[in-house]
């Protein structure tokens, strides 16, 4: 059961956070936290985003705010540990948010 993956050391996450401005690792979770024009963008993208968790079968938590979408991920088959799986999420997720006005 799970993915065969391994926790990434500390200048493995350095490298991929290079890569995606506005995302950061605290406390083994990648996160970032998206701001929108108003409700119902943020509330389409999680949507958005919920349909690229189940193509992935990864999956993030994901808090709702009025004009604010918070992003956060680790790989619970491996105890909580961020992998290239959370970064692959995070990628895809930065692919689709310009289009839903996310800054
Ligand atoms: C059975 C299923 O593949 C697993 O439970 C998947 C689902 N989504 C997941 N999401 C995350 N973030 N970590 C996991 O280990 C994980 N495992």
């Amino acid at each position: 059961m799970g993915a065969q993956v391994e926790p990434l050391g500390e200048k493995e996450i350095e490298e991929r956070l290079a890569e995606l401005p506005g995302w950061s690792v605290e406390d083994d979770l990648l996160r970032r936290s998206y701001h929108f024009p108003g409700h119902l963008p943020a509330a389409v993208m999680v949507m958005h985003i919920a349909r690229i968790q189940e193509e992935l079968d990864h999956h993030a938590d994901l808090t709702l705010g009025y004009n604010r979408l918070t992003v956060a991920v680790n790989t619970h088959s491996i105890g909580g540990r961020v992998t290239d799986l959370d970064f692959g999420l995070a990628r895809r997720i930065e692919e689709i948010a310009g289009a839903h006005g996310a800054h």
